[in-house]
């Protein structure tokens, strides 16, 4: 749905002053349907990656495809293909949420402006706010219109960049659940965002940008490739000899004791955990819990970053 190859952006600042180089040769495949989640830090280029993609500037080099639409070639039809929140949408501020909706969707040929309108000022929670002036919205209202904005076409592509930042938990929450319905209708999704949670929940696969790609996986596999899986056993008591009966084990990898819990590094744990839930309940251990660690998007994240650097 997504293709880039090679794609590059550079800035050229004044004469002295070495060029920016905002994104290079970013090369990454998102498939129709996908959430895919660009992380990183600011000025990592996130913002410029998707103007390009958005066909609103032109890459210095490199292709990159919506569909069968090239950007530089067929800009016009990706314009009408995709959806774009930006950082900071502009909005008519002395019109009302309905007449700014419905300029839009004058702008782009939409068949039925009225019941489109309508039907996002609804799924948005504005609808009773619909005949307000924009200037008189609170921030998270004017999110969820623009929000509103970017889907009047109906696109099957759709770029979110920081869609619920600076949004009380409310309305952050109710444009994360928004976006889980925009997935399921099979819309592709190419996110941005600085909050990891929000990412980890959401999306598919996840790339960790920083003006170049440095990984893209799944978090599930990021966190296994940067961490391998651990489990944690809560014990009545600790008899620090099991420490040493579970070291014994080929598949255990690590082995920590911490007060009365033993925290075990191996792999497969859905295969070999009955094994030494057996193996500790024979050597007489009273087991309170079991579950496994999961280490967060932000130490993934963190941790990339870092052996990046
Ligand atoms: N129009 C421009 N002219 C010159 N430099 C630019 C321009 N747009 C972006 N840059 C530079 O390109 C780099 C990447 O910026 P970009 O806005 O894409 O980062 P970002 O990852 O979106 O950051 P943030 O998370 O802070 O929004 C920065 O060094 C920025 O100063």
């Amino acid at each position: 749905m997504i293709r880039t190859e090679n794609l590059t952006k550079t800035f050229a600042l004044r004469k002295n002053q070495p060029p920016i180089q905002a994104v290079q040769n970013l090369t990454l495949e998102v498939k129709e349907g996908e959430v895919f989640g660009f992380l990183g830090p600011n000025g990592a280029g996130k913002t410029t990656t998707v103007r390009m993609l958005a066909a609103l500037i032109r890459p210095t080099s490199g292709s990159a495809f919506i569909n069968q639409f090239q950007i530089g070639r067929d800009d016009t039809q990706i314009r009408r293909s995709i959806g774009i929140l930006t950082e900071t949408p502009g909005m008519y501020e002395r019109l009302s949420a309905e007449k700014n909706l419905s300029i839009y969707a004058n702008l782009y040929d939409v068949a039925d402006v009225k019941g489109q309108v309508e039907k996002y000022l609804r799924m948005l929670g504005l609808w009773n706010r619909r005949m307000d002036e924009v200037g008189s919205f609170s921030k998270g209202m004017r999110q969820k219109l623009a929000i509103a904005r970017a889907l009047l076409h109906e696109p099957r592509v759709l770029f979110l960049d920081e869609p619920t930042s600076g949004l009380d938990p409310e309305a952050a929450k109710l444009v994360r659940d928004f976006i889980e319905e925009l997935k399921s209708e099979g819309r592709t999704i190419f996110l941005c965002t600085h909050n990891l949670d929000e990412a980890d929940r959401l999306c598919d696969r996840i790339g960790i940008f920083k003006s170049r790609l440095i990984a893209v996986d799944t978090p599930a596999n990021l966190r296994q490739r940067l961490f391998g899986r651990r489990v944690v056993f809560h014990l009545r008591a600790l008899n620090p000899e099991w420490v040493e009966t579970l070291r014994r084990f080929e598949f255990v990898k690590e082995v920590t004791p911490v007060d009365n819990r033993l925290l075990v590094r191996l792999d497969e744990p859905e295969q070999y955990n009955p094994v030494l839930i057996r193996k500790l309940v024979e050597c007489g251990a009273d087991l309170q819990f079991v579950g496994e660690i999961r280490h967060s998007l932000e130490d993934i994240y963190l941790q990339t970053l870092q052996a990046e650097e």
